[in-house]
């Protein structure tokens, strides 16, 4: 069952078109991830689903109360963390979630919150390292008992660790059941976390698949790339070229310093060891198509950070 759904959505701030058309729907329980480039509109379309922004046109219905998620109950069941954490520099973790628990009728266990993503209650903020804060940030998001958190761009700037331990808490959230929206430019993210997502370049849906679906849509391809220590006859190369795994075969040089890439799917290694024996190849390695290889192919590069606005607009 759907618990967003977004519809044709656009949003303009003044003469700038920050979001130009935009759909796609969020299943209940589900890590949707938004990915895109710099400025491509991932950030004002979940304000606009959370309702701190108003669409210019096209429709967001959320299905989390009675009232269709309107007005207060919007409020209560939707739990947003935004790019930047900010509070007073001497508040303590304990204060801030007590503070925020009591703007709810239905708030959460703060000190299971704070617990769960460890944290300590008299840290102040101050001294808080970045995924401390970032956490803090997911925790506060959550103390309103929402059905739907919305977290944009949780772990960019913590060091490794950080970001793993960020990610075990999203896994947490979901596995309480709360649908989480995800902002991400991690594909690694994506990866671990998301069980579909939506490519947006230019304030446009390029894409709506699981991570995998969208790396077969790249070609899912995979390559062997190696050497052969005596030129490869024609009628090897005419064999490879014939298996129904091989989608091409491409002989670079064609002398003793030729590189071969194989490029296919399927069980390929073995198709291929079965017409050219492995003690010919020399410096063998396996690359397929990943992730990164499927955003880059789905957005723009030639927009970016660039088309900044000089101004800020609401
Ligand atoms: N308040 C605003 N006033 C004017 N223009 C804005 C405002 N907020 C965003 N924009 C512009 O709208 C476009 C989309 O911005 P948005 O922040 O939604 O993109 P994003 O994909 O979240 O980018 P990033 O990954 O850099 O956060 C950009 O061109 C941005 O400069």
């Amino acid at each position: 069952m759907a618990i967003i759904t977004v519809d044709h959505l656009r949003k303009t701030y003044g003469a700038r078109v920050a979001v130009e058309d935009v759909s796609f729907s969020v299943e209940e329980g589900e890590v949707f991830g938004i990915v895109g480039r710099n400025g491509a509109g991932k950030t004002t379309t979940v304000e606009c689903v959370a309702g701190l922004r108003t669409p210019t046109a096209g429709t967001i219905d959320l299905d989390v109360g009675p009232d269709g998620g309107a007005g207060a109950d919007l409020k209560e069941q939707v739990g947003v963390q935004l790019q930047e954490c900010s509070l007073p520099d001497k508040i303590r973790v304990g204060e801030a979630l007590s503070l925020y628990a009591s703007f709810y009728r239905r708030p959460a266990d703060w000190r299971a919150l704070a617990a769960d993503a460890g944290l300590d209650l008299r840290a102040s903020f101050a001294t808080l390292s970045g995924g401390q804060r970032q956490r803090l940030s997911v925790a506060l998001a959550l103390v309103g008992s929402p059905r739907v958190a919305i977290l944009d761009e949780l772990t960019t700037g913590l060091d490794p660790q950080a970001r793993r331990e960020t990610w075990e808490l999203v896994t947490r959230i979901r596995d309480r059941g709360v649908t989480v929206l995800l902002v991400t430019h991690f594909m690694e993210e994506v990866e671990r976390l998301c069980d579909r997502v939506a490519v947006i370049s230019r304030g446009r849906v390029r894409a709506v698949d699981t991570p995998a679906g969208l790396v077969a849509r790249a070609g899912g391809e995979q390559r062997l790339v190696f050497r052969t220590e005596r030129p490869l006859t024609a009628e090897q190369v005419t064999g490879l070229r014939a298996l129904p795994e091989v989608t091409s075969a491409t002989v670079e040089g064609g002398d003793d310093a030729g590189e071969v890439t194989i490029a296919g799917t399927g069980d390929l290694l073995s198709a291929v060891t079965a017409v050219l024996p492995a003690s010919l190849m020399r410096g063998l390695r396996m690359e397929r198509t990943t992730l990164d290889d499927a955003f880059l192919a789905l957005t723009d590069p030639s927009y970016g950070p660039s088309h900044a606005p000089s101004q800020e607009e609401s």
